[in-house]
């Protein structure tokens, strides 16, 4: 029997490191489709909230939820482009947040700048996440292991081909400076409370991204802080918020309380929150 059947065979515990590089897979398979119809041209068209919606965020999530019914059979998959369609799962102890295209605006315009998010929740925190933006091949995977342990990776990867967890290089975030801060956000979704508050904080360098690979920069200490005082949702978060944490830094509500999860009732919107390196 092959890895890859023992693994369909038997489902991996939760805690189990191998479950973040299944996770990883399932979002370079996912990159690998996103490619394929971005290569072939992109049919968009626009959801009620006026948010765009491709051919390849709707072909992704269903590769994802293909992959990730095989890794974890049986437990709920809160995905973006289902939600919106009315067929959202239910929450429980344990789900999955998937954003199949995250930064679709990026993805309709030129740039690179759109990922594949899926994180896990347990217990109502985000424990696994993994951050994959295919048109750079960049991918970002960390979380909190049944031993106890969190580290966070980053790894160059090709669409589609299998991720060695040995290659991947750890990361860590940086000590926020007292001066000069680094901070990221949104490049196409720039709000005014977020300005004012970027305006209030000693900053050295600002830089623009769209997706969620402004938690890598974070995660990987590139930069200090990305604040989001508009709203967003679960599934554009629980990665980030994962890899963040794993690699020593922190997401909060901008009152610096903890980000709530699973929550059904809000439509899973995120009315704000902000994404620390490591303090003190
Ligand atoms: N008013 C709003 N309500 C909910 N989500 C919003 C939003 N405005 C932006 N977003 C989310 O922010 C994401 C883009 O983030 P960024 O600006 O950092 O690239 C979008 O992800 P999608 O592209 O997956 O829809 C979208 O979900
Ligand atoms: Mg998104």
């Amino acid at each position: 029997m092959t890895d890859q059947n023992l693994a369909a065979a038997s489902p991996l515990p939760l805690g189990d490191p191998a479950l973040l590089a299944a996770l990883a897979d399932a979002a370079l398979k996912a990159g690998a489709v996103i490619l394929r119809i971005r290569k072939e041209g992109i049919g968009t068209r626009y959801k009620a909230d006026e948010s765009p919606v491709t051919a390849a965020d709707l072909a992704a999530e269903e590769i994802l939820r293909a992959e990730l019914a095989r890794i974890l059979p049986g437990v709920p998959v809160i995905a973006e482009e289902a939600v919106s369609q009315g067929r959202g799962e239910t929450p429980a102890e344990t789900f999955l947040l998937v954003d199949p295209l995250d930064g679709t605006r990026e993805f309709v315009g030129a740039s690179g700048e759109f990922t594949v998010n899926i994180a896990l929740v347990t217990a109502g925190t985000p424990s696994l996440g993994v951050i994959y933006a295919p048109a750079v091949g960049k991918l970002y995977a960390g979380g909190s292991f049944a031993s106890g342990e969190a580290r966070a990776f980053r790894a160059a990867r090709a669409a589609g081909v299998p991720s060695a967890p040995e290659s991947w290089e750890p990361i860590r975030c940086r000590p926020i400076p007292d001066h000069g801060l680094v901070a990221v956000a949104s490049r196409s979704h720039l709000d005014p409370d977020t300005q004012e508050l970027l305006a209030s904080l000693d900053i050295a360098e600002r830089i623009s991204c769209g997706s969620a690979l402004k938690f890598g920069l974070v995660a990987e200490g590139r930069a200090d802080i990305y604040p989001r005082l508009s709203t967003v949702c679960e599934w554009d978060v629980g990665a980030g918020h994962a890899l963040v944490r794993a690699a020593g830094g922190s997401v909060r509500r901008p009152d610096g309380n903890p980000l709530p999860y699973g929550r059904t009732e809000a439509e899973y919107r995120v009315p704000a929150f902000i994404a620390y390196g490591a303090q003190g």
